[in-house]
């Protein structure tokens, strides 16, 4: 059996009206189990990537597989094998967080039963038991990211993908986020994370990938890259092979 959880093939992809084309004959192999990084500047193409990963974009040429299967207009059997944390916020700010993810649940194609044990699990472990009733307009930003957390991981995904899960949180939420993930991980769930944090990311991410441009500059375990790079952080790290230019 294979042991890839993303396969992702000679893709190119351009944002229609804008003539830099992303990922001309882009590749890349993520292992089921991984706990990788996805790392660069602004405008690198990280979000694009995160998007064309779980077909929110579709690739101009090439092709997308999780685990096995291909990536490609709404594939329900593969919208199944995992969840995606956007950056922006992705539930309904005027429902409570069991609304939200009474809705979302059934979304994925959980029924009742299965719905109520993952809420009142999920509420639990990320500190909203208290509050599972209220509109979650109410709540602060750190609160909100755990509602958007627990929306992603309501059907239990092999894969999950968080683009900036922790971006505007206080230390006790980050605390929180980063824990949870390396418990989910433990228990075999396949990490996809990028961030502009990347203290926390040393300690999230073991496979770390860098790209800039649309370009794969670096891809490899973070040990083997610091040592490579004679650097002794990801920050360092980052700097050492994209440069003090900025992008903008
Ligand atoms: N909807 C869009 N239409 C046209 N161009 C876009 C669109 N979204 C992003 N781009 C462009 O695609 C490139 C990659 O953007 P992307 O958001 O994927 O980068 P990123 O690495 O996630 O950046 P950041 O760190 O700022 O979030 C940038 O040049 C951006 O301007």
């Amino acid at each position: 059996m294979s042991n890839v959880a993303i396969n992702i093939q000679n893709i190119a992809f351009n944002y229609p009206g804008n003539n830099n084309t992303f990922f001309r004959n882009f590749n890349l192999q993520i292992q089921k189990g991984e706990r990788f990084g996805l790392f660069g500047p602004n405008g690198a193409g990280k979000t694009t990537l995160m998007n064309l990963m779980t077909g929110l974009l579709s690739v101009k040429a090439g092709r997308i597989q999780l685990l096995g299967q291909e990536i490609k207009g709404n594939n329900k059997q593969v919208n199944k094998l995992f969840g995606f944390v956007p950056q922006d916020f992705s539930f309904y700010q005027e429902l409570s967080p069991v609304e939200n993810l009474e809705f979302f649940g059934a979304w994925c194609g959980l029924n009742r039963q299965q719905i109520k044990l993952r809420t009142t699990l999920l509420l639990d472990v990320l500190g909203l038991a208290d509050v599972s009733d209220k509109p979650v307009q109410q709540f602060s930003g750190g609160m909100k990211r755990r509602v958007n957390l627990a929306i992603g991981v309501i059907h239990n995904p092999a894969i999950l993908f968080l683009d900036e899960p922790t971006v505007g949180v206080d230390v006790q939420t980050r605390h929180a986020i980063i824990n949870y993930l390396l418990e989910l991980n433990k228990n075999g769930t396949t990490l996809i994370y990028t961030s502009h944090q990347l203290s926390e990311a040393e300690g999230l991410c073991q496979q770390v990938a860098m790209i800039d441009e649309g370009k794969l500059i670096a891809h490899n375990s973070l040990s083997n890259l610091l040592t490579e790079h004679k650097q002794d952080g990801l920050e360092g790290l980052f700097l050492n092979l994209t440069g003090k230019n900025y992008r903008d």
